[in-house]
């Protein structure tokens, strides 16, 4: 066994009924920007195979965690490993998928010419290409420059990008703002299927009712880790079935405590 196979095979870990492992393993970690401490000592885990979210209101710390796990983000201490391997190694290169908030496609090319790049990138043709473009409801759009799509599209034509190398971790910072109801639906019920079928989603959103729709959450206030639980647990710790209020009442403790 080459030493990355038995790394992976060791950050996996036997459950009842097959097997749960860690994809994301964040320990003490801190980071600062702009001399500012904005993650203040994070220790989480995501678990494989799951939809991770990654909930905390504006400037609260998710995009400097994302680019964490991505391996863009210099550290001043703490650790970050993917699938038991340094964040940002070159092992992680194909396994990891980044959509960025920021829309990161080319304006003057078509979805398709977009996707198409991309899966030659990753030695692969038109059909995976087709059902990438698919996979995010753009067929109607494909041949439509992106400079001319509306924000939503832009960012479903990222998606279809970043999952055309069918990464094993996939990390989304806000991939569903700007879309209208149906197609947060889809997208969800997306992002559900990709998890059966094995890929570790982590999903940022300050948008509470999408927190309910993930399998776990981390929740996330002035760069400090306040929650991380099933919805269920969280809700049942706060003594109510709305996920917000139940947020808003694990900060209350936080700050009393
Ligand atoms: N390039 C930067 N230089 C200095 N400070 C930064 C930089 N980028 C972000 N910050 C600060 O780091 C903190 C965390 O920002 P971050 O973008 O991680 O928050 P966020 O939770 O993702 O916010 P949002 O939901 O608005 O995207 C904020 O206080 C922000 O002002």
């Amino acid at each position: 066994m080459k030493s990355t196979e038995a790394r992976r095979a060791f950050s996996q870990i036997k459950g009842g009924g097959g097997v749960v492992g860690q994809g994301i393993e964040v320990k003490d970690l801190v980071v600062e920007r702009g001399k500012r401490e904005v993650l203040r000592g994070i220790t989480c885990t995501v678990p494989t195979g799951q939809v991770t979210g990654l909930l905390g209101p504006s400037g609260s710390g998710k995009t400097t965690l994302i680019r964490a796990i991505v391996g863009v983000q210099i550290v001043k201490s703490g650790s970050v490993t993917v699938f038991g391997e340094p964040a940002g190694s070159a092992e992680l290169r194909r396994t990891v998928g980044y959509v960025t908030q920021a829309p990161s496609v080319y304006a003057d090319l078509t979805v398709r010419e977009n996707v198409r790049y991309f899966a030659a990138l990753y030695g692969l043709g038109a059909p995976e290409a087709e059902r990438a473009i698919d996979d995010v409801g753009l067929k109607e759009a494909a041949g439509q420059l992106v400079g001319n799509l509306s924000g939503g599209q832009r960012s479903r034509a990222s998606l279809a990008c970043a999952l055309i190398g069918t990464p094993r971790l996939l990390v989304l910072d806000e991939p569903t703002v700007g879309l209208d109801p149906l197609l947060r639906a889809d997208l969800w019920a997306k992002f559900h299927a990709l998890a059966k079928a094995g890929t570790t989603l982590l999903v940022s959103s300050h948008v509470m009712d999408e927190a309910g729709r993930c399998d776990r959450l981390l929740l996330i206030r002035e760069g400090r880790l306040i929650g991380d639980d099933t919805p269920a647990a969280i809700r049942e710790r706060a003594g109510t079935d709305d996920l917000e209020e139940a947020f808003l009442r694990r900060i209350r403790e936080q700050v009393t405590a």
